[in-house]
């Protein structure tokens, strides 16, 4: 299976998954220098009802928040996208210390962690269906930067105790994703995949030019639901036979 290992990483996932060679591949490093401002873009209009929120779930790669996406309740409209995108979940990527961790750049610039808040194309049937369609997904990055702590986030942090293991998931009521959104919501845009397998590309990016403030004890923490299993790779990586070599 994929993940972040040695033996399984990034520059490994093309055996698998041909289209990590394809020509609209994530993440990229923005270079604002060569951005060009579009006058036909739209302000984002973000509408979230906390009402919606599900879950938490460790997946052993990250631990996604899942909403509920039966009716238009949780929606992304206008910025780049031409129609109503409803929210499915929203997860993290981080590094194995503040000095990296981000999936996009800006400028080589690498943050600590990475927000990203996934919504789905509802001109197509459900996030399965539109995850096949090169129009079919819009994802929200946002950059998390070390600075004051972060209530909101500490909300989900403190869930954490019940989802040690992979694939665990524990209810999670009553969360509102706009508070983890920075004041402006200032984007780059452009068209690219899903950052992890299956890496397809359907994906319209909206990465706000702000980045939120988390605390470094807290960029530590948001590791801790799936680091366990991190540890278990690299101790796997030791156990394999080849590696004894
Ligand atoms: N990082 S991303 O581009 O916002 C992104 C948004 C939605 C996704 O579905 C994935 N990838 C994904 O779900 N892979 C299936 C196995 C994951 C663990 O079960 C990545
Ligand atoms: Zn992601």
């Amino acid at each position: 299976a994929w993940g972040y290992g040695a033996h399984t990483g990034p520059d490994k996932w093309a055996d698998s998954f041909p289209i990590a060679n394809g020509p609209r591949q994530s993440p990229i490093n923005i270079v604002p220098g060569d951005a060009s401002y579009d006058p036909a873009l739209k302000p984002l209009v973000l509408k979230y009802d906390p009402s919606t929120c599900l879950e938490i779930l460790n997946n052993g790669h990250s631990f996604q928040v899942t909403f509920l996406d039966d009716i238009d309740s949780s929606t992304l409209k206008d910025g780049p996208v031409l129609f109503n995108h409803r929210l499915k979940q929203f997860h993290f990527h981080w590094g194995s210390s503040d000095d990296h961790g981000s999936e996009h750049t800006v400028a080589g610039t690498k943050y600590p962690a990475e927000l990203h808040l996934v919504h789905w194309n509802t001109k197509y049937a459900n996030f399965g269906e539109a995850a096949s369609q090169p129009d079919g997904l819009a994802v929200v990055g946002v950059f998390l930067k070390i600075g004051e702590e972060n209530p909101n986030l500490q909300k989900l942090i403190d869930e954490f105790d019940s989802i040690k293991t992979k694939d665990s998931q524990c209810s999670f009521a009553d969360f509102n994703p706009e508070m983890l959104l920075p004041g402006c919501l200032d984007y780059w845009t452009y068209e690219g995949s899903l950052t992890t397998p299956p890496l397809l590309e359907s994906v319209t990016w909206i990465v706000c030019k702000e980045p939120i403030s988390v605390s470094s004890e807290q960029v530590f923490l948001i590791k801790e639901p799936v680091l366990p299993r991190l540890c278990e790779q690299s101790f796997s990586f030791l156990l394999r036979p080849e590696s004894r070599a």
